[in-house]
């Protein structure tokens, strides 16, 4: 260093402009250690070293005015030449997958084997001439002219080595950035850029022979590294922006949030997770289902449901709470198609949710209890309201709504419909000698002989005191006074039991017919009621008809039966 001093040196621009740049790098790497949450820190500050030292020696190669005190320092600028691309490529590697583990001693080690021995080669080039040969000399006879290296075989080695590592960076930039969308690939491409700019420069340094102030112009493209770096940094907040942005949400996130490895050991959770886990370090790496509180749960339940991307319900009955987990999986895209590198456990507490749901069933079973309560009564007023109480026969209430649907189905199916009314005979005189309750008693008795006679598409209703009407749907003339005169003659024939001991009672029937005597309820009622008095007139215990045979062929019959009666 001395005889080089002694053998004269020059202050250039292009020194300045060199040392400014290693100042920038020196700030550049010096902000980086303060970085807490910047994946390939290490190998970041390894790449700046390494270009500061190739810089260093760059820009004393150019100050030093003897041709051998250049060449002395060009070949101290190898280990820096050689660590730049060696750490770029690290630091893209582990920038793109996110890693932020520091980088192992060995590593660092094993990685500057390459240029040691290289710059070891470089040294000793004097006593072999493999790395320059003869011819490498000034290139005129000026003071401290830049010297044209005759590069050798181990130069080439060395340069396929170097290259082979600026490949790969490439090849990383590239991929991630086709991979990633939006603000990444824009980041990525970003990197590409920063990355190009040095080699291109080196390419043509040592194929074209391009120089810059007579020297290799990769150490001053390094200049527009420092200025690229500084806006991705201060600009758009690269490298601190992102990451540290998630790490604050996860941070922030109330609901546990667990990250697991495909062989099930949790390597990432949040404070949430921790929390409800009532752990605080030391977990890193454990087996999820060694996870106090709910590993064991959470194990089983992703167990149960292999490889689903649904909402699981979780129920911790040891904490009597509920969770929903939704688990997602990270793959990354690899050239043989997705990888899986573990899944994301999204852990949301639903406690309040499903105590509020319980609660909402419960409410809704008991209201559906009351509705079913309220309909049952709501019937029961209804055949209370349509039934006679003595009796539980239809009131009189239910005949119009029976009577229409009844003579509907008739004018559609054109079949007969017969009407009976019945009244007691002598039921005054009962009631005098016996009593009024044993008059009910009779009533009583009285309808469950005329249901017992009824078919199951008839009806009998109660429509006065002693008076009952039969509907007979389907039943012509004939059937209906044979049927009328069987019930008659069976009540005349038997005892009616009542609480004053055994009675005998009989009944007078009218009988009417649709469509023949009439086509309305009122008039069936009336030609009825007109049955009934000529048969009380005959003496009781009887049943009347007033239609002769001739109206069965009459034209009003015909038109009903043919549904045109209206
Ligand atoms: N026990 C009792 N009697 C009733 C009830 N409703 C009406 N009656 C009685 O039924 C009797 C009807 O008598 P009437 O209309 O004169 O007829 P009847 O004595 O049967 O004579 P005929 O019809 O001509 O044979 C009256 O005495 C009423 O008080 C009731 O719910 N219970």
């Amino acid at each position: 260093m001395q005889a080089c001093m002694a053998s004269g040196w020059s202050f250039s621009a292009p020194v300045l402009v060199t040392l400014l740049v290693c100042l920038g790098v020196i700030l550049l790497a010096h902000w980086v250690t303060r970085q807490r949450d910047f994946p390939g820190r290490d190998s970041f500050i390894l790449l700046h070293l390494a270009s500061l030292w190739w810089m260093v020696a760059a820009a004393l190669e150019m100050t030093f005015l003897s041709a051998d005190c250049k060449m002395f320092w060009a070949s101290m600028a190898w280990p820096g030449i050689i660590s730049t691309p060696t750490f770029w490529a690290v630091f893209l590697w582990q920038y793109v997958n996110s890693m932020r583990a520091p980088m192992a001693r060995s590593s660092i080690l094993g990685l500057s084997l390459v240029p040691l021995l290289v710059w070891g080669l470089a040294l000793s080039n004097p006593g072999h001439g493999l790395f320059y040969g003869a011819g490498s000399a000034p290139v005129d006879a000026s003071l401290g002219a830049p010297v044209r290296y005759e590069h050798g075989p181990l130069f080439y080695a060395t340069a396929v080595y170097v290259y082979l590592f600026m490949a790969f960076c490439m090849g990383i930039v590239i991929r991630a950035a086709a991979l990633s969308q939006g603000l990444h690939r824009g980041h990525y491409l970003a990197f590409v850029l920063v990355t190009a700019v040095p080699w291109v420069a080196n390419i043509g340094y040592v194929a074209f022979g391009w120089t810059l102030f007579g020297f290799d112009p990769t150490p001053f493209s390094f200049a527009f590294t420092l200025v690229a770096f500084s806006w991705l940094i201060v600009g758009v907040r690269l490298f601190d922006l992102l990451p540290v942005a998630r790490h604050l949400l996860l941070e922030a996130l109330l609901d546990p949030v667990l990250v697991i490895d495909p062989r099930g050991r949790v390597i990432e959770a949040n404070p949430a997770a921790l929390k409800l886990a009532g752990l605080q370090s030391g977990w890193q790496g454990t087996e999820l289902g060694q996870w106090p509180v709910f590993g064991a749960d959470l194990q089983q339940l992703l167990q149960a449901h292999n490889g689903t991307e649904q909402d699981l319900p979780l129920t911790l009955t040891s904490a009597a709470r509920y969770y929903e987990v939704r688990v997602r999986a990270i793959r990354r895209a690899t050239r043989h198609g997705p990888t899986l590198l573990g899944h994301m456990l999204y852990i949301r507490d639903v406690t309040q949710r499903h105590l509020s749901e319980l609660k909402l069933a419960e409410a809704l079973a008991l209201s559906e209890e009351r509705l079913r309560t309220i309909s049952s009564l709501h019937e029961q007023l209804r055949e209370q309201a349509l039934c006679d109480p003595l009796t539980g026969l239809y009131n009189r209430r239910y005949l119009d709504e029976f009577f229409e649907r009844e003579l509907a189905r008739a004018q559609r199916e054109n079949l007969p419909l017969a009407l009976a009314l019945i009244d007691l005979d002598h039921f005054k005189r009962l009631n005098d000698d016996c009593g009024h309750l044993v008059g009910d008693d009779v009533l009583k008795a009285v309808a469950q002989h005329l249901l017992d006679n009824l078919r199951s598409t008839d009806a009998v209703f109660r429509i006065g005191g002693e008076e009952f009407l039969l509907i007979l749907p389907g039943v012509d003339p004939h059937e209906a006074s044979e049927r009328l005169q069987s019930i008659c003659a069976q009540l005349a024939a038997r005892d009616v039991a009542t609480r004053g001991g055994d009675q005998r009672v009989t009944l007078s029937a009218g009988l009417a017919h649709w469509p023949e005597q009439g086509q309305a309820l009122d008039e069936l009622l009336q030609v009825a009621d007109a049955a009934l008095y000529q048969a009380k007139r005959d003496g009781r215990n009887r049943v009347c008809g007033l239609l002769a045979d001739a109206d069965l062929s009459h034209p009003s019959r015909q038109a009903a039966l043919r549904g045109d009666s209206g």
